[in-house]
């Protein structure tokens, strides 16, 4: 017989044991039902991305009333044009300053729980959260329709950092020297060093140079957590060539690293959610999504406002200090040539008054980006639930963009050349169902990017509709020398394929391309395979609103104020002058930090940053 006390016990345990049982039922029914509804979103959106057709002009921004009297909508202090990676990170230190109003105003909308999936971005580039941009026929492209490729930009709250590949790697010292002896002052690496510290929080990345991180930003980095056999074999493959580990971010860039991702909790930490939605409620920033800026307003050379389109309506924003253009390298330089600050030839051909002759989108230049995939004799067996269960647990293959591995080194014509690992095969899809990866034989991709191109294009505009997309010519191979360096890039990627720490899977390089009717690895079979969809652009464009000391050559000075017009800055990818050793974003953030303190000291006030 029991006695009471130990009735009591045994009646406690049991109703633990009930509780536990039943918040066990709980959270597996949740999570079920969690992983019922990422299988469903991915394959409803997987399915649509098949369909997309990209509009040719801005679309949603059909405005009806084209041509009746805007309305008003009101005085802010700073008006911060785009809520990409710079306008985001911009938008938030000025909010820093209590007594400055903000507005952040951005041409797309919020973004879901698809477009945190970082394994989804190939599928991003095909959806509303790009906004369809076109190039004119470039080589890479030979075998696309017209030899057009489609150039995707993020439409949305964090701009292209929502569909972007979320690689951090920020360059190299002598990057930023250069821009200091091009005369940019304030802009050698020690000047800009503070600045990528400030927004990082490289708290639990691994194998890092503690010293070239911050540890408390805003921004949280971490790396991918699961491993693969191609990765082991990769990173031995790279260790043949004489290509050892570092931290790309520290000290010493070139070699390879474990890829250090914009990622938290194994989802896309995009610049929106990570500077603006903490900040959100703050009542001198305000957010103004769905609107598309048409002009800057000029008066007296001194920006007083700007114009936009939201809902079928145009409004007019007024700025009592600074307009800033953060709407990226195809947005801001559009944005600029459509208030007459241009090219006087361009914007003549468009009858756009001239308020200011600047060679605004005489330079775009972007980055070849190649991939070769390779078969194994490995199999593998597709399984999205089970992917998505690793997903939810903050990890898995669908918590990184294929990029697990990033290495950097100089090629022979000593110019810098990136070479990436593309673990796995992203969602497939098979008669209209959608899978994580195939059942069947696995296989991989290599990926490389000349970092520093010498071929250069231009971005002009198609008409004074700000309605119509831009003309970007990306002009990419334009100069012999980048075919030659990426041939070279493509035959070292051959070289890994086939080395030793490879052969164990039997990895062969897959050649269903049209070229396979040349001897493999010749430079006719290479110059073929450049022209085909293995090769495309990096997407990382730059200098269309370039900085400089010279109007005739440039379009902000050195603190990204337009020339010869007061109150308006560029603050985003288009004012890099030259690229850097590395990917994007991380540069862009820095170009908003330090924007940031300038417009601080330019105004006599302090941000909470800055101290
Ligand atoms: C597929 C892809 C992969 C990439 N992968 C990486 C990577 O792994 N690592 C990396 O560092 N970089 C990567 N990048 C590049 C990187 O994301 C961008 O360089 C960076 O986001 C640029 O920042 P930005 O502020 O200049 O412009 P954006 O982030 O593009 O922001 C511009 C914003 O302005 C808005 N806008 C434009 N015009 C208007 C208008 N008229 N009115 C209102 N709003 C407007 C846009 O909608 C957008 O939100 C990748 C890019 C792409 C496309």
């Amino acid at each position: 017989m029991l006695s009471y006390k130990t009735g009591t016990v045994m009646s406690v345990i049991n109703v633990i044991g009930l509780i536990v049982i039943s918040l066990t039922c709980c959270f597996s029914s949740q999570s079920s039902q969690q992983t019922e509804y990422y299988a469903n979103l991915i394959t409803q959106r997987v399915l649509n991305a098949q369909k997309y057709q990209p509009p040719d002009y801005y679309k949603g921004f059909d405005v009806s009333e084209k041509y009746t009297a805007p309305k008003d909508f009101g005085v802010f202090d700073f008006i911060v044009v785009g809520a990409g990676a710079g306008g985001s990170l911009l938008a938030r230190r000025l909010s820093e300053a209590h007594d400055w109003k903000v507005l952040l105003i951005e041409g797309g909308g919020t973004s879901d729980d698809f477009v945190d999936i970082p394994a989804a971005f190939n599928h991003l580039l095909t959806s509303e959260y790009s906004w369809g941009f076109k190039t004119t026929p470039q080589k890479v492209c030979e075998d696309s329709i017209g030899s057009i490729c489609t150039y995707p930009r993020g439409k949305g709250l964090g701009g292209t950092t929502l569909i972007h590949t979320v690689v951090h790697a920020r360059g190299i010292p002598s990057d930023y020297d250069y821009w200091e002896k091009l005369g940019l002052d304030g802009w050698s690496f020690d000047d800009v060093f503070p600045y990528f510290k400030r927004y990082e929080n490289a708290s639990i990345l691994k194998d890092i140079d503690p010293d070239y991180h911050g540890f408390n930003g805003p921004f949280a980095v971490e790396n991918y957590r699961n491993s693969s056999e191609f990765e082991e074999a990769f990173i031995a493959a790279l260790g043949t060539f004489g290509i050892t580990k570092t931290d790309y971010n520290g000290q010493k860039v070139y070699g390879y690293g474990r890829s250090q991702l914009a990622t938290h909790n194994g989802k896309r930490n995009d610049a929106f959610k990570c500077f603006i939605s903490d900040v959100i409620n703050k009542e001198n920033l305000q957010i103004q999504d769905n609107s598309l800026v048409t002009k800057v307003l000029i008066r007296n050379a001194t920006a007083y406002g700007i114009e936009f389109i939201h809902d079928n309506n145009r409004y007019i924003a007024k700025a009592t200090k600074e307009v800033i253009l953060s709407a990226g390298s195809v947005g801001s330089p559009q944005i600029l040539m459509l208030s007459g600050v241009g090219p006087a030839n361009e914007l003549l051909k468009h009858n756009i008054t001239l308020v200011k002759d600047l060679p605004v989108g005489r330079e775009f230049q972007d980055r070849p980006g190649i991939s070769m995939y390779i078969t194994t004799d490995r199999f593998e067996e597709a399984d999205l639930k089970a992917v998505i269960a690793q997903y939810l647990q903050g990890h898995g293959p669908m918590s990184v963009s294929q990029r697990t591995v990033v290495a950097f080194y100089k090629n022979s014509r000593n110019s810098p050349v990136e070479i990436m690992l593309l673990d796995g095969e992203g969602f497939t899809v098979y008669n209209n169902s959608v899978n994580f990866g195939k059942t069947g034989l696995k296989s991989f991709g290599i990926r490389t990017a000349l970092l520093k191109p010498k071929s250069v294009g231009n971005l002009t505009l198609a008409s004074n509709d700000p309605l119509q997309f831009p003309v970007i010519n990306t002009n990419l191979l334009g100069e012999p020398d980048d075919e030659e360096s990426i041939i070279e890039a493509l035959n070292f990627m051959a070289d890994v394929a086939e080395s030793e720490p490879m052969k164990k899977f039997n990895a062969t390089i897959k050649d269903d391309t049209a070229c396979k009717v040349f001897p493999f690895r010749s430079k006719r079979y290479w110059k073929c395979y450049l022209r085909t969809s293995m090769s495309d652009h990096a997407l990382h464009p730059i200098r269309s609103c370039k900085m400089g000391t010279n109007p005739n050559d440039s379009v902000v000075n050195n603190r990204l104020q337009v020339h010869g017009i007061s109150n308006l800055r560029v603050v985003d990818a288009s004012v890099m002058p030259t690229s850097v050793t590395g990917h994007q974003f991380g540069t862009v953030f820095m170009i908003a930090e330090k924007a940031s303190d300038m417009i601080a000291e330019d105004h006599g006030n302090i941000i909470n940053s800055s101290r």
